[in-house]
């Protein structure tokens, strides 16, 4: 059954304000509202609501300092924050300020709802203690909404231990996650390690992970900490874990589940006082159903699973994420460059298999490369290969697909029967290669084999096409 309370919307549009209110109340809610900070503090001092819905900026301040006072003075009231600032760091400052829930704009009246009906739930049961902010920076970009969700999940994990898995395609940001969890929490002054189960040979995985004795096996020399051990108090971020072999799984598990560990022939047991986040590139749940991965240890570490997308899945992100990567190479000592809008729609269009890693390591080589300080689109299709003009919509240009566009419309008025009688594709590709094969002729002074070559087909298919298209040569 749904519960009914009494909330607060503080926000200074008025339209969203009226839009949420209407929404509560329709839910049976009693709403008050605020459009201002002082406003707020008003509504607050003569009486406390049920939930408080924020929004972040506001006219007379920051909506988030008001949540950490709110939440400071009165633990139990559970409040949600509403902000069109898409950043990790709004999701994490909400988390830290004490807030129940973040929703980044532009959200669902449902979602709201269903997130009032969680806050009054809650109650009083039990918010997040206020952490303390410092200045911290934030290292992931990206507003999209595929990343909002990532915010909000490890703005949900930084203050507690809960495994982490996170999975996606190689250069999505899998370690930077794993860092941004370590870095935002309160195991950030002990130190991050990291290990990658496909680069260390099979038969190495467990003295690496757990140490090893003098005499362990042939080798090993001295007494050696393992990674479990070097990552005390702090995080261990066990990356390709889809490669790691079934033995050390057994023994992982057994690590998960007792959290302690006994080094590699040696009688010491140690305790394991890490937060491990896991990461792979495979799809584990498959690699279970195959045999290739302990289920039992699929679901230890699977407790809290993080998706990246894939960087042509929130392509809104690219130019932003390029813009930031050119400045990295800036303040790394490179030339300053910049891209024009054309540059940008190229880099959108292009599918990046290599994801961010592939991005920002195309704006390190145009940093360098690029002859002028702003990059044009030009360059980038060069810099991309083919890969960009064959598969980037937003590569072909914009006056030809107007053209295009343009040409369709009159043939649907003059000549609709064309539209259906299966001629089309050879009629407008044959009026787009016609001007191009004239305009490289004349640019080449009729002379066919550089304009074959410039065009990239050979000389018998040029003629065969002047002649189809009955161009005098
Ligand atoms: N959202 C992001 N914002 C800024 N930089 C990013 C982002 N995602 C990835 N990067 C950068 O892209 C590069 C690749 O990221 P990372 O190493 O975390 O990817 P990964 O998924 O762990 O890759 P792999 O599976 O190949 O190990 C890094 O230099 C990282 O800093």
């Amino acid at each position: 059954m749904n519960r009914t309370g009494n909330i607060l919307v503080v926000d200074d549009d008025n339209a969203i304000r009226t839009v949420i209110a209407q929404a509560l109340r329709r839910d049976g809610h009693r709403v008050t509202t605020a459009a201002s900070l002082g406003e707020c503090d008003a509504r607050l001092a003569s009486g406390l609501p049920d939930v408080l819905i924020s929004d972040v900026v506001l006219p007379d301040g920051n909506g988030l300092d008001m949540v950490g006072r709110v939440t400071k003075a009165h633990p139990g009231l559970p409040v949600i924050v509403l902000s069109a600032q898409n950043t990790l760091t709004t999701a994490v400052r909400s988390t830290e300020v004490g807030a129940f829930e973040y929703l980044p704009k532009p959200f669902d009246l449902d979602v709201l709802a269903r997130a009032v009906q969680s806050a009054l739930a809650r109650g009083s049961a039990g918010v997040a203690e206020p952490i303390d902010e410092g200045d911290r920076e934030l290292p992931l970009i990206g507003r999209s909404p595929a990343m909002q969700d990532v915010y909000r999940v490890i703005a949900r994990v930084v203050s507690n231990d809960l495994t982490v898995l996170v999975s996606g395609e190689s250069g999505t940001g899998k370690e930077l996650v794993a860092r941004a969890i370590h870095d935002l929490g309160p195991r950030r002054h002990a130190p991050f390690v990291a290990i990658n189960m496909a680069a260390i040979p099979r038969e190495l995985i467990e003295a690496e992970l757990f140490g090893h004795e003098r005499g362990a096996f042939t080798g090993a020399q001295a007494r050696s900490a393992g990674r479990f051990e070097q990552a005390a108090g702090g995080t261990l971020f066990l990356d390709e874990i889809g490669d790691m072999p079934m033995e050390a799984q057994t023994r992982l598990l057994r690590v998960l589940q007792s959290g302690e560990f006994t080094t590699v022939g040696g009688a010491r047991t140690i305790r394991a006082d890490v937060r491990i986040v896991a990461a792979t590139n495979k799809d584990l749940a498959l690699l279970v159903a195959n045999g290739g991965f302990r289920e039992d240890l699929f679901y230890r570490l699977n407790v809290v699973p993080i998706s990246l997308p894939a960087l042509r899945a929130r392509r809104q992100d690219i130019a932003l994420l390029a813009r930031h990567f050119l400045d990295r190479a800036a303040e790394g000592g490179l030339p300053r460059k910049q891209l024009d809008a054309p540059a940008t729609a190229v880099l959108e269009g292009y599918d990046w298999p290599g994801n961010v890693r592939e991005l920002e390591n195309m704006m390190r080589r145009m940093a360098v490369l690029s002859r002028d300080d702003t990059i044009d689109a030009n360059e980038v299709r060069a810099m991309l290969g083919s890969a960009a003009t064959a598969s980037s919509p937003a590569a072909v240009d914009p006056g030809i697909a107007a053209a295009v566009r343009a040409r369709l419309e009159r043939m649907a008025i003059e000549e609709p029967a064309a539209l259906d009688d299966g001629s089309l594709y050879d009629r407008i590709i044959g009026e787009v290669e016609r001007p191009l094969i004239e305009a490289l002729l004349e640019r080449h002074g009729r002379n066919q084999l550089r304009a074959a070559r410039a065009l990239g087909i050979n000389r018998n298919t040029l003629r065969k096409r002047l002649d189809l298209l009955g161009i005098d040569f």
